[in-house]
């Protein structure tokens, strides 16, 4: 096992040199846009063809439709960078596969990429070369295969006949014996056996977490870190990662004055056949039992959308903090794709007030357009600036501001379960500047009085409560007073249940113990 060891850390150096090259080109704009590109050209027949037969469908689906698609997915975010949530459903779609097929694909897809680390740990000890040295599409079938063994209820010989079948004609016969091979070895323990022995020969407690509740090792020193920082138990780092390796439920926006969450509940069941719940976190929230969304038609109008619960918490919590005097002008600073933006601009066409939608990136503006066409005209205006202008040409001119910053979306791995093997240290550090410029910029642009809500989908304490203090630091050499309001009072004035760190002045929200992303609020108002 000191080999698998050895092997996982090689993996971890290439995971960060490669995250690092990543790194260069960051901004989440800029991400989200290579996003939307590579998920044009795996869409594409001129990007198919380039694949090899795993990933362009020339072996067909076949008589397993569902493993050949996730194939394909996992080889499309392995080859190619895709990311597993735009390159699905065009790949569904193609293969034609009935409900419960395309249900399956989805699982294999998502579950094999979030336990990778896990899986790459146990075929480390079970093959006689360096993870590095085995064919991609080879380590994505074993990785593939490794999941319906350990992490999914497929019988062993169903698990290991079927992935094989599906590497004779993806791979050849020569990759299908081998396969074969590695997944009769991993098929010989248990799920339990194989992390106890993946627990004993870790070195110490941070790696034995990285490989059993597969993070990067980084990851978990940043996560245990921000627990820490929170005042919480680091004893509920383990539940942390492990919430990040499940499917999170659906849950909709409700938005306000066009459709209430009860009227929303009733569409979706009679939508879907699954009886929603109301949320817990925000009073908005309607939590999907099951079935596609799209088939409601408060969704597809855009009265109501897919959003986690704590992003709708955050932007209730700017839009109902008390204000004294004007309270007309609101600005949401980063508000591509838009969800937040659509919630705000509901709340402000109630109120009389009007929202200045901004997006750096031309794409993701007219993602945030898509998103507001429900509003009531005249209420949102959407702009394409850099957020970093707002304090220089429009100082003091907004009542309310959020910023929602560009981030690691270390908060948010339950949902992309690629980020965590793409994402490094580096990222972080690289958004540092950018986060504190942009509070430093909303904090000018608000008036003396006025709110600012600095929010972002993770807990990295670089880019929560440090890049909160550092802003402020340099606003005061500039003159810029700023309170920082109770954000855990105001989360829990809101919220049907208060979140579980809601004493604390700056709001983290957690997947463990709320259910949401690990979602970041700072409520901060300008005092001179
Ligand atoms: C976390 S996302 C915002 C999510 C959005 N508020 C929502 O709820 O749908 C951050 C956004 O900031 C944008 N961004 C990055 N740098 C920016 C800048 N300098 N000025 C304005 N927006 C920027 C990114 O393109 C990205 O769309």
């Amino acid at each position: 096992m000191a080999r698998a060891s050895r092997r996982g850390q090689g993996r971890e150096r290439g995971r960060h040199e490669r995250g690092h090259a990543g790194a260069q080109r960051r901004g989440q704009g800029r991400e989200r846009g290579r996003q939307d590109d590579r998920a044009r050209r795996s869409k594409s027949p001129a990007g198919r063809d380039r694949g090899s037969a795993a990933t362009t469908g020339r072996a067909g689906h076949g008589k397993d439709p569902a493993r050949q698609v996730a194939l394909d997915a996992l080889t499309a975010v392995s080859r190619d960078g895709a990311y597993a949530n735009l390159v699905l459903p065009p790949l569904l779609d193609a293969g034609g596969l009935e409900r419960r097929d395309a249900a399956l694909a989805t699982a294999l897809t998502y579950g094999t990429l979030r336990l990778q680390g896990r899986y790459d740990a146990i075929i480390a000890v079970c093959v006689d070369r360096p993870l590095e040295r085995i064919d991609a599409v080879v380590l994505d079938l074993l990785r593939l295969g490794a999941h319906q063994l350990l992490g999914m209820r497929v019988p062993s010989h169903a698990a290991v006949s079927a992935t094989v079948d599906l590497a004779t004609t993806a791979a050849g016969r020569g990759a299908a014996t081998f396969v074969n091979a590695v997944l009769r070895r991993i098929a010989g323990r248990t799920l339990q056996a194989w992390i106890a022995e993946l627990r004993e020969s870790a070195g110490d407690e941070t790696q034995a977490l990285a490989w059993v509740e597969s993070h990067p090792v980084w990851v978990v020193k940043a996560l245990r870190q921000a627990l820490i920082a929170n005042g919480r138990p680091d004893e509920e780092l383990g539940a942390l990662l492990a919430a990040d390796n499940e499917d999170p439920q659906v849950v909709l926006c409700a938005r306000p004055g066009l459709i209430a969450p009860e009227h929303l509940a009733r569409q979706a069941a009679a939508a879907c056949g699954h009886e929603p719940r109301l949320g817990d976190i925000s009073p908005v929230s309607v939590l999907l039992g099951g079935g596609d969304p799209g088939r409601i038609g408060a969704v597809r109008d855009s009265r109501a959308a897919v959003e986690d619960e704590g992003s709708q918490l955050v932007a209730l919590m700017l839009a109902q903090e008390r204000l004294e005097g004007r309270d007309e002008r609101w600005l949401d600073m980063c508000a591509g794709p838009g969800g937040k933006a659509a919630l705000l601009a509901s709340v402000a066409a109630q109120r009389g007030a009007r929202v200045v939608a901004n997006e750096i990136a031309p794409h993701r503006a007219d993602l945030v357009r898509g998103a507001l066409r429900a509003i009531a005209s005249g209420v949102a205006e959407v702009r394409c600036h850099d957020g970093r202008r707002y304090g220089h040409e429009e100082p003091g001119h907004y009542d309310r501001i959020l910023v929602d910053a560009p981030c690691s979306g270390l908060g948010s791995l339950r949902r992309r379960p690629e980020a965590r093997w793409r994402r490094s240290q580096a990222d972080v550090a690289e958004l540092a500047d950018l986060q504190r410029e942009l509070l430093a910029s909303a904090m000018a642009a608000v008036r003396v009085g006025g709110v600012v809500a600095y929010v972002t989908c993770s807990p990295h304490v670089l880019e929560t409560s440090l890049a909160v203090r550092d802003a402020l630091r340099r606003l005061e050499r500039g003159g810029i007073g700023v309170e920082v309001l109770h954000a855990g009072d105001a989360a829990t004035r809101i919220a049907p249940r208060p979140p579980a760190g809601a004493e604390a002045q700056m709001l983290q929200l957690w997947p463990h113990t709320d259910s949401t992303d690990a979602m970041f609020c700072a409520l901060l108002r300008r005092t001179s």
